[in-house]
C-alpha cells in the first residue's frame, strides 16, 4: 500500500464479534484509511467460527480475549507497514460488541501502565486474565440467574424502567452473576471487569478505561434515568461488583491521553486523546448521525429499529440505552427476527423468485391494500413474540391466502406497521423533521423504501453503513475533542457525507395508514392472546 499523505484525523475502532476494524476520518470528515483483522481468518489458531466459541450446550458462546489483543496487534502493524503517520492522529475512540464482560486478573493494571514498546500486547497480557473466554453477546446460558435479577428488583417490568430493559440473557449482569455463582475464585481474583468497548478502550490508555453509559445500559446494571449502578441490580448480581465496575461516565468523555507504548512504538503524538468507547450500536448511531426524532431502518436477515428518543417508554420488549452523544436523551433498540429471510420467502412463493415482480405488485397495488392485513411469522418473532402467517379482510376475518401481489403488499406493509407501532410504544413519535434511514440488504429496493416511508409518512434516506460504527467511533472522537457535552455532535459532523433521499411520501399516505395501524395492533394483540406466549 503506498504512502499516505499526512493528514489530521481521528481514529474510530470496531472491536465487533467477527473482526477489528478501524478507520481514520479526516478534519474534513472523510475516510482516509481503514482496514481490518478478522478472527477467523487472520488468527486461525484460537479455532473460532465467526470470531466465537459455541460450547457444547448450545448455550454458552464465548471469545478468547487474547484473539482480541493480538487482533490490534496485527492490524497497528499493518497500519505501520503501510506507512499510516499515527503522529497525525489528535483522537481516537471506538465501540465493541454489547455486552460481552472481559475479566481483569489482580496486578493486571500494574502490567497496562508499564507496557514495554518493544514487544506486541499480546505477549505483555498473557497473564492479566481471571478467564480466557469472555462470554459475548451471542450467549443464552443465564435464564436462572434472569428470574433471579428481575425477581430480586421486583419484577420484568421494574427491572426494565430502572435500567431500559428487562433481563436478557446476554446482559452482562447476569453474565457476572454466572461467572460468580459457577467460577467463585475466578470472581474473587479479578480486579476489574470491563465490556469489550471499555477493555478496549484501556489497551489504548494503558489503564483501565471506565464505562460510558450507553454501553451500561446494555448491562442490566445500570440506572439510565440516575445514570449511576443500581445498587439492588448489583446485589443480586454478585458481592463487591461496584469496586470492580469503576464509575460510569458520559459517553462524550475524554477519558485520557494515549498510553506512552504507543507513542514509543508507533509514533503517536503524546496529546492523542482518548473518547470514551461505546457499544457498536450506539457507535452505528452516531455513525449514520441520528438526531432527535429520526429513525434508522436495518433491513437485513433479522430488521433493527434505532430510535433516537427524548423520554423513553421502557417496555418488556426492546431496549432503552442512554444516548451516546446527546447525554440527556436516549436511544432504543428493536429487533425483528422475521426480516429478509421472510421477505425472501414471499419472493420466492408469490413473485417467481424474483425482486423486478415483486416491485411490480408493490406497484400494482394500493396503499392499504384494500384493507387486506398481514402478519407473517416464520419463525418465532421477538417483537413480540408470535410464530406462524396470519391473513385477515377487510372485514377482519381471517382468510387462509391473498391474490400473490396482494401478499406481498401485505407483508411489507405489515413489517413496517409493526415496526412503527412497536417504536410508539417505546415513546418514538414521528416529527415533522423526522428522517428515515435505510440501511441493509432490502434498502437498494426503491419500492420498499416506498412503503416505508408512506407507512411512516417521513422520508426516507439511504448511505453506506458498512462501517457506521467504526466512522461513529471517529466522529465521537471528534466530538470529545471539541468539548463534548459542551458542544452539539450535530455541529461537530455537520460537514460529514450527507444520506440520500431515496422516497417520500405519497400523498395521502397519512390518512390511509393512520386509520390501518390502530386496527394492525388491535389484531396483532388478538393473534398474540390466541397464539404467543406471553412476554415473560
Ligand atoms: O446484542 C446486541 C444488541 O443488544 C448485538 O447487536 C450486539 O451488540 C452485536 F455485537
Amino acid at each position: 500500500m503506498g504512502e499516505h499523505t499526512a493528514r489530521r484525523c481521528c481514529l474510530g475502532w470496531d472491536f465487533s464479534t467477527q473482526q477489528v476494524k478501524v478507520v481514520a476520518v479526516d478534519t474534513e470528515m472523510n475516510i482516509c484509511y481503514e482496514d481490518s483483522v478478522q478472527f477467523d481468518r487472520d488468527l486461525p489458531e484460537f479455532g473460532t467460527q465467526g470470531g466465537v466459541h459455541v460450547h457444547k450446550d448450545r448455550l454458552t458462546v464465548t471469545s478468547p480475549v487474547l484473539m482480541w489483543v493480538q487482533a490490534l496487534d496485527i492490524i497497528l502493524e499493518k497500519m505501520k507497514a503501510s506507512g499510516f503517520d499515527f503522529s497525525q492522529v489528535l483522537a481516537l475512540s471506538g465501540a465493541g460488541q454489547q455486552h460481552g464482560s472481559v475479566y481483569w486478573s489482580a496486578g493486571a493494571s500494574l502490567v497496562l501502565t508499564s507496557l514495554s514498546p518493544d514487544l506486541p500486547l499480546h505477549q505483555q497480557l498473557q497473564a492479566c486474565f481471571t478467564l480466557g473466554d469472555c462470554p459475548v453477546w451471542m450467549d443464552s446460558s443465564t435464564t436462572a440467574q434472569c428470574r433471579h435479577l428481575e425477581a430480586a428488583v421486583g419484577g420484568a417490568q421494574v427491572l426494565s424502567c430502572l435500567t431500559g430493559s428487562r433481563a436478557y440473557e446476554r446482559f452482562t449482569g447476569n453474565q457476572i452473576a454466572k461467572i460468580y455463582q459457577q467460577n467463585p475464585e475466578a470472581y474473587l481474583r479479578t480486579e476489574r471487569i470491563s465490556l469489550v468497548s471499555s477493555f478496549a478502550a484501556s489497551l489504548f490508555l494503558g489503564s483501565y478505561s471506565p464505562i460510558d453509559y450507553s454501553d451500561g445500559s446494555g448491562m442490566n446494571l445500570l440506572q439510565i434515568q440516575e445514570k449511576v449502578w443500581s445498587q439492588a441490580c448489583l446485589s443480586a448480581c454478585a458481592p463487591h461488583l461496584e469496586e470492580k465496575l469503576g464509575s460510569p461516565v458520559p459517553s462524550c468523555s475524554v477519558v485520557g491521553a494515549i498510553s506512552s507504548y504507543y507513542i514509543q512504538r508507533y509514533g503517536f503524538a503524546p496529546g492523542c486523546r482518548v473518547v470514551a468507547f461505546t457499544g457498536d450500536n450506539p457507535a452505528s448511531l452516531a455513525g449514520m448521525r441520528l438526531e432527535e426524532g429520526d429513525i434508522a431502518v436495518s433491513l437485513g436477515t433479522s430488521d433493527t429499529l434505532f430510535l433516537w428518543l427524548r423520554e423513553p417508554l421502557p417496555a418488556l420488549e426492546g431496549h432503552v440505552f442512554c444516548n451516546p452523544v446527546e447525554p440527556q436523551h436516549y436511544m432504543a433498540l428493536l429487533c425483528f427476527k422475521n426480516g429478509s429471510l421472510m421477505r425472501e420467502k414471499i419472493r420466492d412463493e408469490s413473485a417467481s423468485h424474483s425482486w423486478s415482480e415483486f416491485s411490480k405488485a408493490l406497484q400494482s397495488t394500493e396503499m392499504g391494500n384494500s384493507g387486506n392485513l398481514g402478519f407473517y411469522f416464520d419463525v418465532m418473532e421477538i417483537t413480540p413474540e408470535i410464530i406462524g402467517c396470519h391473513r385477515f379482510n377487510a372485514e377482519n376475518h381471517e382468510v387462509p391466502a391473498f391474490p400473490g401481489d396482494v401478499e406481498i403488499r401485505a407483508l411489507i406493509e405489515g413489517q413496517f406497521m409493526a415496526k412503527r407501532i412497536h417504536a410508539e410504544g417505546l415513546g418514538y413519535r414521528v416529527m415533522p423533521k423526522t428522517k428515515i434511514l435505510a440501511t441493509g440488504g432490502a434498502s437498494c429496493n426503491k419500492d420498499i423504501l416506498q412503503v416505508l416511508a408512506d407507512v411512516f409518512g417521513a422520508p426516507v434516506y439511504v448511505m453506506d453503513t458498512s462501517s457506521s460504527a467504526c466512522v461513529g467511533s471517529a466522529y465521537r472522537a471528534f466530538h470529545g475533542l471539541a468539548g463534548g457535552t459542551d458542544m452539539a455532535f450535530s455541529e461537530v459532523v455537520k460537514s460529514a457525507p450527507k444520506p440520500r433521499l431515496a422516497a417520500t411520501p405519497t400523498p395521502g399516505a397519512s390518512e390511509v395508514y393512520e386509520a390501518l395501524l390502530p386496527r394492525y395492533a388491535r389484531l396483532e394483540q388478538k393473534i398474540l392472546s390466541q397464539t404467543g406466549s406471553p412476554l415473560k
